[in-house]
């Protein structure tokens, strides 16, 4: 089999019918990335191969940057102000070296499905692929939006603060008929959780200006919340998301949360219970507003962010130093959290990721002692950030399979901060279906197309139209 052929990763034949013939035509919703919403708006071309692949000078593909560090290349062909063709040339040096990296394929997918080139991407024919990249990225087919749909995806969910004003989001509404896909916020409180940061008094006066809320306690807090759920609602957000690196279940009374909310507020010490027990207060408070507001609550869990102080100082968040986290509980405190908010029945819809895999059973297996009302209620997410590979979604697919209703899945997101990512979704989509064919090879499954291609059709897109209520 050649480089990224027509049946990669495919290795039976129903496997191939039912990615030919039923996925790989299927529409796309991401309901989880780091596009930036001004730049789906402002719909400019980027000049060179190196800003929308590597870095554009704000955002950037952070796994490229891990392993172009990996290959010993100097920060400032990364994230710095170095040449960018040079740039480029560091990535082809690296990637060539990317054997069996699931950046590997990505790459060569990218440069397949967008720019039709089809040798393998290294140092001797970087020169080639930068001047026709160039070229190509230059035409309107390349403008974000026009990449946005000629990947045929209909919904994109961005990441956002509640305390955005949402400005380019409302902007693209307006021309959500004319563009054909929707992007639409999703509520990300990181920065209201972060009570131990010593910009959490001044981010309280942030939510609060915006949502006309004096925040000084629980309630008040709470209150300002709901307000943004509102908002984010009308702009037909439907999903909240959560970094919870790591989780301590601590339930404490109201009183005790102000107590804590202030001392927060005047950047006063605090204690790890404190920290812990204003978490759960915090989390519970947004599972019973995703609840009233019938959206889907996102937990991305047991993650070590940014672990290296020094560049996290010099270059900030999300730039790749963040690894996999070793709670070994953390399944366990969720469990806790589900448990007392299913003694009040405010249980959401839920969607739980671990980056550490070892969670996954404790998780798939504890989410079935709470179904109820909508199918699939609660759901095991997709092989998230390190794990999604080849093998990452096998594994989740085959627990999701064994502990729960596969077919019920939401499937895929690309969860990037690039424009062309979306042939992420066509490698799920062929890990999937060979997985399934593999089922029916063993005799596991029927040999039945009809009934298992319609399956492949709902993972792939119509679970998530259905299940978020993006187009209600
Ligand atoms: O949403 C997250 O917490 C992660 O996806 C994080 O943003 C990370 O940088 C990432 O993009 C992994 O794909």
């Amino acid at each position: 089999m050649t480089l990224l052929s027509k049946d990669f990763l495919l290795t039976n034949e129903m496997g191939k019918k039912l990615f030919h013939d039923h996925a790989a035509n299927m529409p796309i919703i991401d309901y989880h990335c780091h596009l930036v919403p001004k730049e789906i708006y402002e719909n400019k071309n980027y000049p060179n191969l190196t800003r929308i692949w590597i870095n554009d000078g704000n955002f950037g593909d952070h796994y490229k940057w891990r392993l172009m560090r990996a290959n010993g290349v100097p920060e400032e062909l990364i994230t710095g102000d170095g040449d960018e063709y040079e740039k480029l040339v560091a990535w082809a040096k690296t990637i060539e070296k990317a054997i069996g990296n699931p950046l590997y394929e990505w790459t060569h997918l990218e440069l397949q499905r967008f720019f039709h080139i089809d040798e393998p991407f290294t140092s001797k024919n970087v020169k080639s692929v930068w001047d026709k990249a160039n070229q190509l990225l230059a035409t309107d087919a390349f403008k974000p939006r026009n990449l946005i749909k000629n990947m045929n995806v209909k919904v994109v969910c961005t990441t956002d603060d509640p305390a955005s004003d949402l400005k380019y989001h409302k902007l693209l509404k307006a021309e959500e008929a004319e563009n054909g896909f929707k992007v639409l916020p999703a509520m990300r409180p990181d920065k209201a959780f972060a009570i131990e940061a010593d910009t959490y008094g001044a981010y309280l006066k942030e939510l609060g200006a915006i949502s006309k809320v004096d925040i000084k306690d629980y309630d008040s807090l709470v209150k300002a919340f709901d307000t943004r759920f509102a908002y984010f609602e009308s702009l037909g957000g439907r999903l909240s998301d959560h970094g919870l690196n790591t989780f301590h279940f601590v339930k404490v009374s109201k009183s005790e949360l102000d107590t804590i909310i202030a001392k927060g507020a005047e950047n006063a010490p605090l204690t790890q219970h404190d920290i812990d027990a204003y978490a759960t207060g915090l989390i519970e408070a947004l599972m019973r507003l995703n609840k009233k507001y019938n959206w889907t609550m996102q937990y991305h869990m047991n993650a070590i962010r940014s672990a290296n102080k020094p560049m996290f100082k010099k270059i900030g968040a999300d730039t790749g130093f963040d690894s996999m986290g070793t709670q070994p509980d953390i399944a366990q405190e969720i469990m806790k959290l589900l448990t007392d908010m299913q003694n009040e029945d405010n249980i959401p819809k839920t969607i739980l990721y671990s980056l550490n895999p070892n969670d996954w059973m404790q998780l798939a297996t504890g989410m079935g002692d709470f179904y109820e009302g909508d199918a699939q209620k609660l759901q095991l997410g997709c092989a998230w950030w390190f794990n999604d590979t080849r093998e990452g979604m096998r594994e989740q697919l085959r627990i999701m399979a064994q502990q729960s209703l596969l077919a019920n899945f939401v499937g895929m997101l690309t969860d990037s901060r690039s424009f062309l990512s979306y042939p992420r979704h066509e490698y799920f989509r062929r890990v999937l279906c060979d997985y399934i064919g593999e089922l029916v090879q063993r005799g596991q499954l029927p040999d039945d197309e009809a009934y298992l291609g319609q399956i492949v059709e709902d993972i792939s897109y119509n679970n998530a139209h259905d299940y978020f209520g993006f187009f209600k």
